[in-house]
């Protein structure tokens, strides 16, 4: 419980949170200090579990911005004239609406529309420069970038840290191609060992659906709002259930329907069978590189053998 309480104060931590992630290092349960400066300063888990708010804001945020930009400029290069793009939100997908932006402002990329997930999104793509239309407007997608707050080496996705994942999934599942923009920081073994489930709630349902929540064995709190005294409430009204599972999650797909399905919740955070391509920016050293998702664990499978040979 006390666990859950210090994960559920981190995660209020308007998403400061970054450094309390799984890491590649962890993935695999490695535990040498060379296996993690040897992909370039990641850290241990003993000291990620150790870590400050401060020195995490001191150092870790900066790098995790470069990684979130490097990913973002590589997704929208997929994107061709003519498209429809869905817009996902969050610190990730933000720079990816930025930078499809910059490219229809230089008359690189033409007849390109938008359809949001969340105001924010929205606000986004009209000051970038991006025309949105309504999701009711349109009949297909032709790619959605979004962000996620953990993603496993099965593409199964954990996402809401921003209480936006109900339009995100709506529209991840609508496009053609579902693409999703991490950094290595967000690639874990097994989902929800850092980041519990957001489940978004109709608030007059709030008390049923908590009782609901702790008989699948979870440890709900109510996301509180940073500079509004009380709950969060979503772009639609609703309140935001964070759900710790202390057993663990062994089989996200399975917990995503369980949780669907109970009357007065109106989404959930697991995302499993969805995405199409995970784009994980990892850095080495000083390089910046961008793989897909089974590249990147194919590549920590190795060192975790070329380690223990050693
Ligand atoms: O509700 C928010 C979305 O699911 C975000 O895509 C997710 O939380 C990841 O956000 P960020 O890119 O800021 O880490």
């Amino acid at each position: 419980m006390a666990a859950a309480a210090t994960m559920q104060a981190s995660f209020v931590s308007d998403r400061l949170i970054s450094f309390k992630k799984s890491t590649a290092g962890e993935l695999f349960g490695l535990k040498t200090v060379k296996f993690s400066s040897e992909m370039g300063g990641l850290r241990r888990p003993s000291q990620r579990k150790n870590i400050t708010l401060a020195s995490s804001q001191a150092t870790e945020p900066l790098l995790q911005n470069t990684l979130k930009r490097a990913v973002a400029k590589r997704a929208v290069e997929l994107v061709k004239p003519g498209m429809v793009i869905g817009l996902g939100t969050g610190s990730t997908a933000s720079l990816a609406i930025e930078e499809l932006g910059k490219l229809i402002q230089q008359g690189k990329l033409k007849d390109v529309v938008g359809v949001g997930t969340s105001y924010q999104s929205r606000v986004l793509a009209r000051q970038f420069g991006v025309k949105t239309v309504d999701l009711n407007d349109v009949i297909h997608i032709d790619i959605a970038f979004d962000g996620a707050d953990e993603v496993d080496p099965s593409m199964n996705i954990l996402k809401g840290g921003g209480a936006a994942h109900t339009m995100g999934k709506v529209i991840d599942t609508m496009a053609k191609k579902s693409v999703i923009l991490v950094d290595q920081s967000k690639v874990v073994f097994e989902l929800g060992q850092i980041f519990p489930v957001p489940v978004e709630v109709l608030p007059p349902a709030i008390s049923p659906v908590l009782r609901q929540l702790v008989a699948l064995g979870g440890v709900p709190e109510i996301r509180s709002a940073l500079r509004k005294d009380g709950p969060v409430i979503t772009d639609f009204g609703n309140m935001v259930v964070d759900v710790s599972f202390p057993e663990g999650i062994k089989d996200p797909a399975a917990l995503e329907k369980r949780i669907k399905l109970i009357p007065g919740v109106v989404e959930n955070g697991l995302v499993t069978g969805v995405a199409s391509s995970v784009l994980v920016a990892t850095q080495d050293g000083d390089d910046i590189t961008i793989v897909e998702l089974d590249e990147f664990v194919k590549s920590l499978k190795s060192v975790k053998e070329a380690y223990s040979k050693a």
